[in-house]
């Protein structure tokens, strides 16, 4: 059996829901689990529900309507029958979700935010479901809260893989079509998320527990390229990377894949395809044991909104191992995400990621103990593959903050 992945792009509307029926008729899938994310930008949508929520619950009811307005629009458009059960299916989720949060009393946001941001998935498998089977592609749906186990570390929820693999083994039948929900996973029965774009590690995480043969992702690209497209004019389509090379990029930020998702695939030498969705001819990227990157080209990585942080000791005393702990404890603590270290004798540098809105907090903490200074919104480039070239197409013109070098990668900060 196979694992298919189905982004946020490629159910962004009525139109693209059709097209994953293409897809699936066109590679003949018959023996499949599907794994779905969110539709279009619907987990933004819903992590504005969460924000309003807390911050200004008058215009909560606004938002609410917003995402049921936008999943009316797509199963209206999708199912002419408009007695369809997925109408009242639609209405019971939602009415599930006002229910909790009327009820809630947990100050804890990202608990708040794995139990509102899950509808997302629930809600794109189930209409995606429902019309898979009213075309007559008969699918079994499955509720991934009750097969991904994780710990309550909510919003980037760690798996326990013993317990997901044997829920998985018992649960998934290999011989059918299954669809189920990428990024969100359970504890106990509360839900839990594994962080954004999680759902790519959600297939990983079946293909390993099911030894699949293959993990395809559908996207609105043609593959792996060396450049994020958005960014980079005359990007490169890589037609073959190795697992390593692609949790590397993975790992330094390339957007594409999530980073989590390579390690479970190699340890089964699971290859990883990357295909266009639009383009069903192409190939794609395939991500597997062999040589690093074919064809061998720089590629670019690129992470904005960066903060490089500057601490160092107030007593003027060393940064080593103790008080880096410390700083180390503080940014676990603070869920901020480190995307480069550099350290010398009285400075430690780390250039971060304010991904959940933790840095202030984070920044006034440590200045109790530490000297520390930052610039906020830097640009981290990473390359790997890096030539003259392609570190000039980078800096050219540029205030750099940083360079950081070893062989095969070079990491630049600028403005
Ligand atoms: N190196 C890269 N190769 C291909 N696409 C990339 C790369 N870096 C960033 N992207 C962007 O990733 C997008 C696909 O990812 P995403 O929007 O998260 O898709 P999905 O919603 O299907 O998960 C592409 O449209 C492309 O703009
Ligand atoms: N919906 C989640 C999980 C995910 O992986 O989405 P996508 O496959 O669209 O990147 C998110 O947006 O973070």
């Amino acid at each position: 059996m196979k694992v298919f992945k189905f982004g946020g792009a490629s159910v962004k509307d009525a139109d693209s829901v059709k097209n994953v029926a293409n897809v699936l008729k066109h590679e003949n899938a018959t023996d499949v689990l599907i794994v779905i994310s969110a539709m279009g930008k619907m987990t933004n949508a819903f992590e504005k529900v969460v924000l309003t929520f807390f911050n200004d619950p008058p215009k909560l009811a606004q938002e609410i309507a917003f995402v049921k307005a936008f999943h009316q629009t797509i199963i209206s458009n999708l199912f002419e029958n408009e007695s369809h059960p997925i109408f009242e299916v639609l209405e019971a989720e939602f009415k599930t979700l006002n229910n909790f949060l009327d009820e809630n009393t947990s100050k804890d946001y990202s608990y708040v935010y794995d139990q509102v941001v899950s509808y997302g998935e629930v809600l794109s498998t189930k209409i995606v479901s429902a019309y898979l089977n009213e075309i007559g592609i008969k699918n079994n749906w499955l509720d991934a809260r009750l097969l991904v186990r994780t710990d309550t570390y909510y919003r980037s929820a760690k798996v326990n893989w013993e317990e997901t693999e044997s829920a998985i083994i018992t649960s998934v039948s290999t011989n059918s079509i299954s669809i189920t929900q990428g990024f969100i996973a359970g504890n106990n029965g509360t839900t839990t998320t594994l962080g954004r774009e999680g759902s790519d590690f959600t297939a990983a995480i079946f293909a390993y527990c099911l030894n699949a043969k293959s993990v395809t992702i559908w996207k609105d690209v043609e593959g792996i390229l060396n450049a994020h497209p958005k960014y980079f004019s005359n990007t490169v389509l890589l037609n073959q990377v190795s697992y390593k090379e692609a949790t590397e990029m993975a790992f330094y930020g390339a957007s594409v894949i999530h980073p989590k998702t390579l390690k479970p695939l190699e340890n089964k030498l699971i290859p990883l395809v990357v295909r266009s969705f639009d383009n069903l001819n192409s190939n794609g990227t395939t991500v597997q044991k062999g040589e690093d990157i074919v064809p061998k080209t720089p590629c670019f990585i690129q992470k904005k909104q960066q903060i490089l942080v500057s601490i160092s000791a107030k007593d003027f005393s060393f940064m080593v191992e103790h008080n880096i702990r410390d700083i180390f404890q503080q940014l676990h603590g603070h869920k901020l995400k480190v995307s480069l270290i550099q350290n010398s004798a009285l400075s430690f540098s780390v250039c971060l990621e304010d991904k959940y809105d933790t840095f202030k907090q984070f920044y006034e903490e440590l200045k109790n103990e530490f000297k520390i200074s930052y610039n906020s919104d830097v640009t981290l480039y990473t390359i790997r593959h890096f030539d003259d070239a392609s570190i000039h197409r980078i800096v050219n013109g540029k205030k750099v903050y940083l360079k950081q070098s070893s062989r095969e990668t070079i990491q630049i900060i600028t403005e």
